[in-house]
């Protein structure tokens, strides 16, 4: 369960943006909606993390994620939360399966090549796996940015325009993995997007406005 409580934030010299309250249930899929600068990337840093609000609480399965020290805070975002940007960003002198390790030990936690082949497996690129990043098309990356942030079985799975920049079918490939990635893994998942052709896919909507 994440819940988001009176929450509110403003960058300096801004007008503050408040954010209504959310409750989002384990494995519910959501899509984050909203006009160009009314708070959707906001919004998604402060639900991993990254933006202490203002004002307001942040649970996440029972932890209020800005009670807890920054070192804690990193290896709590590590393992529960799992980011996927609009373009990945991965690091260019390692492979893709080193790049996986990395999330894992990023999180503290061992080494496991298994997972690593298993998430690659159902991303349908376990072929690429020792191949560099520059060596991939712009929907393969995007599938490895989608396996580096379910690596950690997160419970919570965030997407920020993941697929602003792709061409209809690779948009439609890239949703149809997240969606069925956040039910293999059991994660949360929240899409924030305005792009039209994800629209219809979800039930769940939080508007900001
Ligand atoms: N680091 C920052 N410092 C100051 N103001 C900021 C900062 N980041 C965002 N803002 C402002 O906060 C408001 C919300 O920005 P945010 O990026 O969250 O919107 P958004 O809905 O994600 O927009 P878009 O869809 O265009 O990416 C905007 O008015 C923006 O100018």
């Amino acid at each position: 369960m994440i819940s988001l409580k009176s929450v509110s934030h403003s960058y300096s010299n801004q007008h503050r943006i408040g954010f209504k309250d959310w409750q989002i249930k384990d494995g519910e899929q959501w899509l984050l909606l909203g006009a160009s600068g009314s708070g959707k990337t906001t919004l998604l840093h402060i639900l991993t993390g990254i933006l202490k609000p203002e004002q307001g609480d942040v649970m996440i399965n029972e932890t209020a994620i800005y009670g807890l020290s920054s070192k804690k805070l990193d290896q709590f975002r590590g393992r529960n939360i799992g980011i996927i940007f609009q373009r990945p960003h991965l690091i260019k002198s390692l492979t893709i399966s080193e790049n996986l390790v990395m999330a894992q030990s990023f999180a503290k936690l061992p080494t496991d090549l298994v997972r690593v082949n298993e998430v690659l497996t159902s991303l349908g690129i376990a072929d690429k796996k020792n191949a560099y990043p520059s060596e991939l098309s712009q929907g393969q990356l995007q599938r490895v940015s989608i396996a580096r942030a379910v690596i950690n079985k997160p419970a919570l799975l965030i997407a920020d325009e993941p697929t602003s920049s792709l061409d209809d079918q690779n948009a439609a490939a890239v949703l149809s993995l997240l969606m069925e990635q956040s039910g293999l893994n059991q994660a949360t998942l929240v899409v924030a997007t305005h792009d039209k052709r994800v629209k219809d896919a979800f039930t769940n909507t939080y508007e900001l406005s």
